[in-house]
C-alpha cells in the first residue's frame, strides 16, 4: 500500500503509510494498542477503504475492493474474534468456508483434510467436537488452517496467538506470504523476516530485516517521543506546482483555473460537451487558448507539434478516438484496427518513457479490458510517483475515485469544484448537472 491516510472522526488511525510485502516472507507489523494495525489489515483485505493512498496485489491496483474480491484474490484476514459456527465441528466449518460452500466427500472428508492439514502445519485441532468446545488457541488454529484450506496466498493474522509462530515458516515456505500484526517484540523476533512498526498510525520503522534488531531496539520504536508529520505525497520529489492553467479560455471553455502539483492525480469529470474537450485539447497542445496560459514549469505548453510537446515534457495519453499526430507508421496501422490493447500498451509506454512533467490522460482505459486497464493504471500512478502532475479525464466515477487525489467537475465550461476523499459521489453528481449542492 502506497500513501494510506485512513481517519474515524478526529482519530487518524494511519497517516500516510507505506506498507509493503513479497511472496515467501513472514513480515511482521508491529504496534502498541491503538497503533493502526487491524486498520491497515483490513484495509488490505478489502473490508476497509482509505480515505487516500493506493492498495495494490500483484500490480493491480485494489484499492476499496470488497473482502470477496480480495478472497479471490489470495488475501485472507484470519481475526482473533472467530468466525466458527460453534455447533457444527472443525471439517464442517472448514466447508462453509470454501468459495464453493463444499467438499467432495462431504463430512467425512472435510474431517481427514483438518487433520492432514493440522498435521502439514503442525496446528492441533480437534476435528471431531463442535468448534464452541474449542479452546481460543485450538479456534485459532482452525481459522488459519481454513484459509490455508482456502489457498489464500497472502495470510493476514490480526494478534495471533504464540503457539502459531511455528508454522510461519511452513507457510512461507510454500511461496505464500504472512503478516503478523502483533504488539509484542518476542513474536517479532521468534518468527519474521521483516518488520514494520507503526505508531500513532505512523511508520516508525519500514520493512527492516528483524536480524541483527534488538528487543531494546523495537520496545524503543514501539514508545519513542512522536514521529514527525507524514509526507502528505507518495515517495518521490517534493511537491511543487507543475501544471497551471490560468483564465484559459477555449470555445465552451470558460477561464479555467487550476494547479496541479507534481506527484499528484487530479481527476476531471464532466457530462459530455461541458468543456473537458478543450480543456484536453489545451493540456495536450492541440489548440492554443482563445485566452489566458497553459504552463509546464513556468513554461507555456507548445501548440501544434507533438515533438515539441513531448520535449516540453508533456505526454499525452488520448482514449481511442482521438489521436495525435506523428505515429510511427507500424503504431498508427494498429491504432486504426480500433480499440487493440497492445497498441494502446504501446502508446502509454512510449509516451511515460522519458520522465514526463505533466501527463494529460484523457479516458486512457476507455474500452479496454481489465488486465490493460489495469497495467496503464499502475503506470500512470507510477509515473505521478517519479514526480509528474497528471490530469486524468475520466468517465467513470469509480476507476477516478480510485486514481484520482482530487477531483474537478467542469460544467457549462466552467469549474464547478474540487472535491477530495472521502468521496461525496452526490454532490458530484450534482454538480455535474450544474445545481448547486
Ligand atoms: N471503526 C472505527 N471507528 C472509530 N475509531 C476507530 C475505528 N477503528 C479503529 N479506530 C481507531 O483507530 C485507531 C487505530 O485502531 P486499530 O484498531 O487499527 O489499532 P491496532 O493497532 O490494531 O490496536 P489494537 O491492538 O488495540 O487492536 C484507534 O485509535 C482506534 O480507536
Amino acid at each position: 500500500m502506497l500513501d494510506v491516510t485512513r481517519r474515524f472522526g478526529a482519530t487518524l488511525a494511519l497517516d500516510g503509510v507505506h506498507f509493503e510485502t513479497t511472496g515467501g516472507e513472514v513480515h511482521g507489523l508491529l504496534g502498541a494498542p491503538g497503533a493502526g494495525k487491524t486498520t491497515l489489515m483490513r484495509i488490505l483485505a478489502g473490508a476497509d477503504r482509505p480515505d487516500r493512498g493506493v492498495v495494490t496485489v500483484g500490480g493491480a491496483v485494489v484499492t476499496g475492493a470488497d473482502v470477496r474480491l480480495m478472497r479471490a484474490a489470495g488475501v485472507a484476514l484470519v481475526q482473533r474474534h472467530h468466525t466458527l459456527v460453534p455447533t457444527l465441528t472443525a471439517g464442517e466449518n472448514l466447508i462453509l468456508a470454501r468459495p464453493t460452500g463444499r467438499l467432495r466427500g462431504g463430512t467425512r472428508a472435510a474431517r481427514q483434510r483438518v487433520e492432514r492439514l493440522a498435521d502439514r502445519y503442525a496446528l492441533a485441532v480437534r476435528s471431531d467436537v463442535p468448534t464452541g468446545e474449542l479452546s481460543d488457541d485450538e479456534r485459532w488454529r482452525l481459522e488459519l488452517l481454513r484459509a490455508l484450506d482456502a489457498d489464500a496466498r497472502l495470510l493476514l493474522l490480526d494478534e495471533p496467538a504464540d503457539d502459531l509462530v511455528g508454522a510461519f515458516r511452513r507457510i512461507v515456505d510454500e511461496g505464500r506470504s504472512v503478516v503478523v500484526a502483533t504488539g509484542r517484540p518476542e513474536i517479532v523476533l521468534a518468527g519474521c523476516d521483516r518488520v514494520t512498526v507503526l505508531r500513532a498510525g505512523r511508520v516508525a520503522l519500514s520493512g527492516a530485516p528483524v536480524d541483527g534488531l534488538a528487543a531494546t531496539t523495537l520496545n524503543g520504536l514501539l514508545t519513542g517521543p512522536a514521529l514527525p508529520p507524514a509526507p502528505i505525497a507518495v515517495p518521490g520529489p517534493p511537491r511543487r506546482i507543475r501544471l497551471t492553467v490560468t483564465g484559459a479560455t477555449l470555445d465552451r471553455l470558460r477561464e479555467a483555473e487550476l494547479s496541479v502539483s507534481g506527484g499528484e492525480i487530479l481527476g476531471v469529470v464532466g457530462l459530455d460537451g461541458n468543456g473537458q474537450h478543450e480543456l484536453e485539447q489545451l493540456l495536450a497542445g492541440l489548440r492554443a487558448p482563445e485566452g489566458g496560459r497553459v504552463e509546464v514549469d513556468g513554461v507555456p505548453v507548445p501548440v501544434g507539434d507533438a515533438k515539441a510537446r513531448i520535449a516540453a515534457g508533456v505526454a499525452y495519453l488520448p482514449g481511442d478516438g482521438a489521436r495525435p499526430a506523428r505515429w510511427r507508421p507500424a503504431l498508427r496501422q494498429r491504432l486504426r484496427a480500433g480499440p487493440d490493447a497492445d497498441a494502446r500498451r504501446l502508446l502509454v509506454a512510449r509516451e511515460l518513457s522519458g520522465r514526463p512533467k505533466v501527463v494529460v490522460a484523457a479516458y486512457p482505459t476507455r474500452g479496454l479490458d481489465p488486465a490493460t486497464t489495469r497495467a496503464i493504471v499502475q503506470r500512470v500512478i507510477a509515473a505521478a510517483a517519479r514526480g509528474a502532475a497528471v490530469v486524468w479525464f475520466g468517465a467513470d466515477l469509480d476507476e477516478l475515485f480510485t486514481v484520482a487525489d482530487r477531483v474537478m467537475v467542469l460544467a457549462a465550461g466552467e469549474a464547478l469544484g474540487f472535491f477530495h476523499p472521502p468521496w461525496d459521489r452526490g454532490a458530484i453528481a450534482r454538480a455535474m448537472t450544474g445545481w448547486p449542492s
